[in-house]
């Protein structure tokens, strides 16, 4: 149970689990967001807000999920600007969106922009924070809601040193007054720790404050479209229920890799690496999903709770299953010391404990700097007993799950080559979505996860038990590279990575199809 400061207000416990079918959510899908709710975006004038939260926030207005009237977003940061210079910082992310020409809707951005408002002060200024909560019941007082009955979501885009001065303002200032059905919910980002010790030091600073059901871990990529599938392959299909174990898997890979480095952003970079960054949140989170056993329903403690399971099973790494690189230039970035050890690149070998799993490799590698931009799971199947046709030397099933960019899956499979002789070749049934979904446009995983959090889905977030076991899988590998027992080897930029990951993804069993390449399919 939080601990109540005295001066506190009395709030609302969050949510109740909802939605129990699939069709209960589907819904839920496309209705507009109704009532009185302020969502305030601290740290307004930083990187992730003008990128990622405030576009996200705006595609969700443009879409109708927020109502002008009964929506305000208020920014909050140190940095001393107006409401104007703030929506002057923001507006080229909204016109041109993902990179691509203006959009048209000019209109639309003008009148986003004007339920913003911006209150500048100190993470722990109590007057500042006085200020922010009066101008958000100026807000909701002109909506004429019931007191207490508001909406408030607070989004901390914020380095996570500062999380828990912000949130003792947040509880002592901010909530949502009175328990009239309204509700006070927290967002924060990762990292979210830096390992075990430290992230369950933050997880009960913030939970002396606000129940687990107000707290909203984001991984984004819960948020990519095929990540949010795989639950769906997996267990809406006849074909996989029988397949997906040892008895028919030989390993499983998970990728992320850039085409760019750690570009302007060494100096955090160089505090975390490349574990942190991507491999104890993003990959973990995917792994979860590939690895864990049926949820009992879709309730999100459920599945949250098949997703701790899974992790506990995993086995300590071994050091001898792990591979790490820094691409050549990182030290050159003047913000990242000259002796660094950070790792821009990992391969490391997972294995799960289980009936299902056992001495099924999980490879998971990640790396900045490398050749390609892509992230995707690659399932890998055992040979075919008794090849009759000689077809392995070809290469194995495979069944492939790309994430990004160009969302796809495709099958791998031996089929008779076209023609007179009875030959075999290597092929795939394809599902690459920008055919098959032509003019559907997959949402952001920003957008989709912040509209969980105004309904109050806690599905896609990270619970803190789920938290604690990811960090107990790297910690100790993370411990051994930060006393420097580990060493990242050195690699090219736009390589590969190391040859030795090459070396370490056969040993444990990949192995390559040579002389197939998957082409994505053209309009
Ligand atoms: N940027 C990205 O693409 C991603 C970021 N994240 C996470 O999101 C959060 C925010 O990231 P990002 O926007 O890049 O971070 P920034 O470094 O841009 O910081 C955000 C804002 O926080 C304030 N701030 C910065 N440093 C400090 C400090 N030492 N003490 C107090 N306030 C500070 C600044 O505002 P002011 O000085 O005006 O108060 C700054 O504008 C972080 O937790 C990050 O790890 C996660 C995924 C991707
Ligand atoms: O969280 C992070 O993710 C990005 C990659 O996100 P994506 O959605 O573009 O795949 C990564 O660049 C960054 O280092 C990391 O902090």
């Amino acid at each position: 149970m939080p601990v109540m400061p005295s001066s506190a207000p009395s709030v609302e416990k969050g949510p109740t689990l909802r939605n129990d079918s699939f069709s209960d959510r589907r819904d839920s899908v496309n209705k507009l967001e109704t009532g009185c709710l302020s969502i305030i975006v601290l740290g307004a004038s930083g990187d992730l807000a003008k990128k990622k939260t405030f576009p996200a926030l705006f595609n969700l207005y443009r879409q109708g999920f927020l109502q002008s009237s009964g929506v305000h977003i208020f920014g909050y940061a140190r940095t001393k600007i107006s409401d104007d210079e703030l929506r002057a910082r923001i507006r080229g992310y909204l016109v041109h969106g993902k990179g691509g020409p203006p959009h048209t809707h000019s209109e639309d951005v003008s009148k986003f922009l004007q339920l913003i408002k911006y209150v500048s002060g100190s993470y722990d200024a109590e007057d500042r924070f006085r200020l922010l909560d009066k101008e958000i019941s100026k807000h909701e007082i002109s909506k004429n809601i019931q007191e207490g009955s508001s909406q408030r979501l607070f989004y901390l885009a914020l380095p996570p040193l500062v999380y828990p001065t912000v949130c003792k303002m947040i509880r002592r200032f901010c909530m949502n007054k009175y328990n009239h059905g309204g509700w006070t919910r927290i967002v924060v980002e990762k990292p979210f720790g830096k390992d075990l010790e430290s992230a369950e030091k933050l997880s009960t600073q913030l939970g002396d404050l606000f129940d687990e059901s107000q707290l909203y871990r984001i991984d984004h990529y819960l948020g990519k479209e095929l990540v949010q599938n795989l639950l769906v392959l997996r267990f809406a299909n006849r074909f996989f229920l029988p397949l997906w174990n040892r008895d028919n898997i030989d390993n499983i890979q998970i990728v992320f890799r850039e085409d760019f480095g750690t570009e302007g952003r060494g100096g955090y970079f160089d505090e975390y690496g490349i574990i942190r960054d991507i491999f104890q949140n993003h990959l973990l989170q995917v792994l979860c999903l590939v690895a864990m056993e049926k949820p009992v329903s879709l309730r999100p403690e459920h599945i949250r709770d098949e997703k701790v399971k899974v992790l506990q099973s995993v086995l300590p790494i071994k050091s001898e299953e792990v591979v790490l690189g820094q691409y050549e230039g990182y030290r050159d970035d003047p913000t990242v010391p000259d002796s660094s050890n950070t790792p821009t690149f990992a391969t490391v070998v997972l294995r799960i404990d289980n009936e299902r799993w056992e001495g099924v490799p999980f490879i998971l590698k990640a790396g900045k700097a490398l050749n390609s931009r892509k992230a995707e799971i690659r399932v890998q199947f055992k040979d075919v007993p008794g090849d009759i046709f000689r077809c392995k030397r070809q290469g194995r099933n495979e069944f492939v799950i790309r994430l990004q960019p160009s969302e796809a899956m495709y099958m791998k499979l031996t089929v008779k080559q076209p023609g007179l002789e009875m030959s075999t070749i290597l092929s795939e049934l394809d599902l690459s979505y920008g055919q098959r979904y032509q003019g559907v446009t997959i949402p952001e995983a920003y957008e989709r996860l912040i509209l969980d959090t105004i309904r109050g889905d806690q599905q896609h977030f990270v619970r803190r038990d789920e938290l604690k076991a990811a960090w107990e899988i790297f910690t100790p590998l993370l411990h051994r590279i930060d006393d420097g027992e580990l060493k990242p080897l050195p690699y090219k930029p736009g390589s590969r990575g190391p040859v030795e990951a090459d070396v370490l993804l056969s040993k444990a069993g990949y192995r390559q199809t040579h002389g197939y390449v998957w082409i994505s399919p053209s309009l």
